[in-house]
Protein backbone atom coordinates (compact mmCIF):
# COMPACT_ATOMS: atom_id res chain seq x y z
CA UNK A 1 0.00 0.00 0.00
CA UNK A 2 1.34 3.88 -0.98
CA UNK A 3 1.36 6.01 1.95
CA UNK A 4 2.97 8.91 0.65
CA UNK A 5 2.78 9.80 -3.43
CA UNK A 6 4.48 12.60 -4.87
CA UNK A 7 3.69 13.07 -8.33
CA UNK A 8 5.86 15.63 -10.78
CA UNK A 9 6.22 18.17 -7.58
CA UNK A 10 7.83 21.27 -8.23
CA UNK A 11 8.97 23.59 -5.52
CA UNK A 12 9.59 27.36 -6.52
CA UNK A 13 10.82 29.56 -3.56
CA UNK A 14 10.68 32.93 -3.80
CA UNK A 15 13.51 34.42 -6.20
CA UNK A 16 12.22 31.70 -8.47
CA UNK A 17 14.85 29.11 -6.58
CA UNK A 18 13.47 25.39 -8.02
CA UNK A 19 13.95 23.23 -4.98
CA UNK A 20 12.05 20.09 -6.12
CA UNK A 21 11.53 19.59 -10.43
CA UNK A 22 9.40 17.38 -11.57
CA UNK A 23 9.78 15.14 -8.55
CA UNK A 24 8.44 11.85 -8.70
CA UNK A 25 8.24 8.98 -5.50
CA UNK A 26 6.03 6.90 -3.83
CA UNK A 27 7.03 5.79 -0.44
CA UNK A 28 4.98 2.50 0.73
CA UNK A 29 3.10 1.86 4.31
CA UNK A 30 5.74 0.60 6.60
CA UNK A 31 8.69 1.55 4.99
CA UNK A 32 12.05 2.80 6.03
CA UNK A 33 13.27 5.17 3.34
CA UNK A 34 16.40 7.10 3.83
CA UNK A 35 17.05 10.43 1.61
CA UNK A 36 20.49 11.19 0.64
CA UNK A 37 22.10 13.82 -2.06
CA UNK A 38 24.28 17.23 -1.89
CA UNK A 39 23.44 19.97 0.50
CA UNK A 40 21.41 22.31 -1.13
CA UNK A 41 19.19 19.42 -3.85
CA UNK A 42 16.11 19.46 -1.97
CA UNK A 43 15.63 17.21 0.87
CA UNK A 44 14.32 19.17 3.33
CA UNK A 45 11.88 20.74 0.79
CA UNK A 46 10.75 17.47 0.62
CA UNK A 47 10.11 15.96 4.00
CA UNK A 48 8.97 19.45 5.10
CA UNK A 49 6.05 19.10 2.20
CA UNK A 50 4.97 16.05 4.39
CA UNK A 51 3.77 17.56 7.07
CA UNK A 52 2.61 20.26 5.04
CA UNK A 53 5.32 23.12 6.52
CA UNK A 54 6.68 23.63 2.51
CA UNK A 55 3.85 23.76 0.17
CA UNK A 56 4.25 22.74 -3.85
CA UNK A 57 3.95 24.74 -6.24
CA UNK A 58 2.89 22.46 -9.00
CA UNK A 59 2.13 18.55 -8.80
CA UNK A 60 -0.01 16.59 -6.13
CA UNK A 61 1.19 15.26 -2.72
CA UNK A 62 -1.05 12.58 -1.62
CA UNK A 63 -0.66 11.23 1.70
CA UNK A 64 -2.92 8.29 1.95
CA UNK A 65 -4.59 9.02 -1.00
CA UNK A 66 -5.20 12.85 0.04
CA UNK A 67 -4.23 15.60 -1.82
CA UNK A 68 -2.02 17.75 0.55
CA UNK A 69 -4.38 20.66 -0.47
CA UNK A 70 -7.40 19.12 0.84
CA UNK A 71 -6.00 18.52 3.82
CA UNK A 72 -6.67 20.12 7.62
CA UNK A 73 -2.49 20.44 8.15
CA UNK A 74 -2.87 20.68 12.18
CA UNK A 75 -4.79 17.12 11.81
CA UNK A 76 -2.23 15.69 9.76
CA UNK A 77 0.96 16.71 11.91
CA UNK A 78 -0.30 14.96 14.28
CA UNK A 79 -0.34 12.05 12.67
CA UNK A 80 2.78 12.58 11.65
CA UNK A 81 6.43 12.38 13.88
CA UNK A 82 8.96 15.30 13.22
CA UNK A 83 12.54 14.62 14.76
CA UNK A 84 15.58 16.97 13.43
CA UNK A 85 19.12 17.56 14.48
CA UNK A 86 18.60 20.70 16.65
CA UNK A 87 16.30 17.61 18.63
CA UNK A 88 14.30 20.83 20.00
CA UNK A 89 13.35 19.68 23.26
CA UNK A 90 11.79 22.72 25.16
CA UNK A 91 14.64 23.52 27.81
CA UNK A 92 12.02 24.70 30.42
CA UNK A 93 9.92 21.19 30.63
CA UNK A 94 11.21 18.33 31.74
CA UNK A 95 11.81 15.03 29.96
CA UNK A 96 8.50 13.86 30.99
CA UNK A 97 6.38 17.32 29.67
CA UNK A 98 8.44 17.18 26.40
CA UNK A 99 7.67 13.19 25.79
CA UNK A 100 3.92 14.01 26.31
CA UNK A 101 3.34 17.56 25.28
CA UNK A 102 1.33 16.16 21.85
CA UNK A 103 -0.63 13.98 23.94
CA UNK A 104 -1.66 16.88 26.42
CA UNK A 105 -2.78 19.36 23.18
CA UNK A 106 -4.73 15.99 22.24
CA UNK A 107 -6.44 15.74 25.51
CA UNK A 108 -5.14 12.68 26.99
CA UNK A 109 -5.19 12.61 30.75
CA UNK A 110 -2.26 13.01 33.02
CA UNK A 111 -1.84 9.31 34.25
CA UNK A 112 -2.24 8.26 30.78
CA UNK A 113 0.51 10.19 29.94
CA UNK A 114 2.72 9.40 32.40
CA UNK A 115 2.42 5.75 31.59
CA UNK A 116 2.79 6.62 27.72
CA UNK A 117 5.95 8.40 28.61
CA UNK A 118 7.38 5.29 31.30
CA UNK A 119 6.80 2.81 28.19
CA UNK A 120 8.90 4.88 25.54
CA UNK A 121 11.50 5.28 27.67
CA UNK A 122 11.65 1.79 28.11
CA UNK A 123 12.15 1.18 24.97
CA UNK A 124 15.37 3.39 24.23
CA UNK A 125 16.79 1.52 27.49
CA UNK A 126 16.12 5.00 29.70
CA UNK A 127 15.87 5.15 33.13
CA UNK A 128 12.25 6.28 34.68
CA UNK A 129 14.18 8.83 36.70
CA UNK A 130 15.08 10.30 33.68
CA UNK A 131 11.56 11.62 33.49
CA UNK A 132 12.24 14.30 36.03
CA UNK A 133 15.23 15.69 34.61
CA UNK A 134 15.76 18.46 31.67
CA UNK A 135 17.42 18.43 28.96
CA UNK A 136 20.24 20.51 29.58
CA UNK A 137 20.94 17.09 32.04
CA UNK A 138 21.18 14.75 29.58
CA UNK A 139 23.66 13.97 26.90
CA UNK A 140 23.64 14.73 23.19
CA UNK A 141 22.72 11.24 22.66
CA UNK A 142 20.34 10.91 25.31
CA UNK A 143 18.48 14.02 24.28
CA UNK A 144 18.12 12.81 20.49
CA UNK A 145 16.57 9.64 22.45
CA UNK A 146 14.55 11.52 23.70
CA UNK A 147 13.39 13.58 20.32
CA UNK A 148 13.07 10.10 18.82
CA UNK A 149 10.30 8.44 21.31
CA UNK A 150 8.64 12.43 21.71
CA UNK A 151 8.19 12.01 18.19
CA UNK A 152 6.14 7.95 18.32
CA UNK A 153 4.22 9.30 21.85
CA UNK A 154 0.86 9.68 19.89
CA UNK A 155 1.63 6.67 17.69
CA UNK A 156 1.84 8.17 14.65
CA UNK A 157 1.90 6.11 11.72
CA UNK A 158 4.36 7.99 9.51
CA UNK A 159 7.82 9.96 11.01
CA UNK A 160 9.82 12.29 9.62
CA UNK A 161 13.37 12.54 10.43
CA UNK A 162 15.90 15.68 9.30
CA UNK A 163 19.37 14.08 10.10
CA UNK A 164 18.72 13.20 13.71
CA UNK A 165 22.12 12.18 14.09
CA UNK A 166 24.26 14.25 12.46
CA UNK A 167 25.59 16.29 15.47
CA UNK A 168 26.13 13.49 18.02
CA UNK A 169 29.45 11.46 17.96
CA UNK A 170 30.53 8.42 16.22
CA UNK A 171 29.68 5.63 18.46
CA UNK A 172 26.83 7.35 20.07
CA UNK A 173 25.69 7.14 16.37
CA UNK A 174 25.89 3.72 15.90
CA UNK A 175 24.14 3.20 19.03
CA UNK A 176 21.55 5.28 17.95
CA UNK A 177 20.93 3.76 14.67
CA UNK A 178 20.94 0.13 15.97
CA UNK A 179 18.28 1.29 18.14
CA UNK A 180 16.29 2.59 15.72
CA UNK A 181 16.05 -0.21 13.66
CA UNK A 182 15.01 -2.22 16.49
CA UNK A 183 12.18 0.15 17.24
CA UNK A 184 11.41 -0.22 13.61
CA UNK A 185 11.06 -3.45 13.58
CA UNK A 186 8.65 -3.42 16.53
CA UNK A 187 7.13 -0.54 15.54
CA UNK A 188 6.53 -1.03 11.20
CA UNK A 189 5.73 3.03 11.04
CA UNK A 190 6.58 4.46 7.43
CA UNK A 191 9.80 6.52 8.36
CA UNK A 192 11.95 9.18 5.41
CA UNK A 193 14.87 9.76 7.14
CA UNK A 194 17.48 12.15 5.52
CA UNK A 195 21.11 11.69 5.79
CA UNK A 196 24.46 13.11 4.59
CA UNK A 197 25.55 9.74 5.58
CA UNK A 198 25.87 6.90 2.68
CA UNK A 199 27.03 4.62 4.99
CA UNK A 200 24.21 5.44 7.54
CA UNK A 201 21.57 5.50 4.30
CA UNK A 202 22.34 1.74 3.57
CA UNK A 203 22.35 0.34 7.01
CA UNK A 204 18.79 1.80 7.81
CA UNK A 205 16.75 2.29 4.60
CA UNK A 206 14.90 -0.74 3.11
CA UNK A 207 15.44 1.72 -0.14
CA UNK A 208 17.55 4.74 -0.44
CA UNK A 209 16.68 7.61 -2.61
CA UNK A 210 19.13 9.82 -4.03
CA UNK A 211 17.78 13.31 -5.02
CA UNK A 212 20.19 15.75 -7.19
CA UNK A 213 19.15 19.42 -8.03
CA UNK A 214 15.54 18.29 -6.61
CA UNK A 215 15.34 15.55 -8.71
CA UNK A 216 14.96 11.78 -8.16
CA UNK A 217 18.09 10.55 -9.69
CA UNK A 218 18.08 7.19 -8.16
CA UNK A 219 15.85 5.04 -5.99
CA UNK A 220 17.10 1.18 -4.85
CA UNK A 221 16.97 -1.00 -1.99
CA UNK A 222 20.37 -1.05 0.01
CA UNK A 223 21.96 -3.92 -2.08
CA UNK A 224 21.09 -2.51 -5.38
CA UNK A 225 22.23 0.99 -4.05
CA UNK A 226 25.44 -1.14 -3.12
CA UNK A 227 25.88 -2.39 -6.69
CA UNK A 228 25.86 0.61 -8.22
CA UNK A 229 28.05 2.80 -5.88
CA UNK A 230 30.73 0.15 -7.10
CA UNK A 231 30.19 0.72 -10.66
CA UNK A 232 30.74 4.07 -9.96
CA UNK A 233 33.62 4.41 -7.69
N1 LIG B 1 12.49 29.20 2.56
C1 LIG B 1 13.29 29.22 1.49
N2 LIG B 1 13.34 30.32 0.68
C2 LIG B 1 14.13 30.35 -0.41
N3 LIG B 1 14.93 29.32 -0.79
C3 LIG B 1 14.93 28.21 -0.02
C4 LIG B 1 14.12 28.10 1.15
N4 LIG B 1 14.32 26.89 1.71
C5 LIG B 1 15.23 26.26 0.93
N5 LIG B 1 15.58 27.06 -0.11
C6 LIG B 1 16.52 26.69 -1.19
O1 LIG B 1 16.03 25.54 -1.85
C7 LIG B 1 17.09 24.63 -2.13
C8 LIG B 1 16.80 23.30 -1.46
O2 LIG B 1 16.90 23.47 -0.05
P1 LIG B 1 16.73 22.27 0.98
O3 LIG B 1 16.89 22.81 2.34
O4 LIG B 1 15.49 21.53 0.66
O5 LIG B 1 18.02 21.35 0.59
P2 LIG B 1 18.72 20.17 1.38
O6 LIG B 1 19.02 19.13 0.37
O7 LIG B 1 17.92 19.77 2.55
O8 LIG B 1 20.06 20.87 1.87
P3 LIG B 1 21.02 20.53 3.14
O9 LIG B 1 21.50 19.13 2.92
O10 LIG B 1 22.11 21.55 3.00
O11 LIG B 1 20.19 20.70 4.37
C9 LIG B 1 18.37 25.30 -1.65
O12 LIG B 1 18.98 25.93 -2.74
C10 LIG B 1 17.89 26.31 -0.64
O13 LIG B 1 18.75 27.42 -0.59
Amino acid sequence: MIEISFKNIKKIYPGEKIALDDLNLEIKKGEFLTVIGPSGCGKTTLLKMINGLVMPTQGELLIHGKNIKDIDIIALRRKIGYVIQQIGLFPHLNIEKNISYVLKIMGVEEDKRRKRAEELLSLVGLEKETLEMYPRELSGGQQQRIGVIRALAADPPIILMDEPFGAIDEITRKTLQDELLKLQERLKKTIVFITHDIEEAMKLGDRIALINKGKLEQIASSKEMFLILELLL
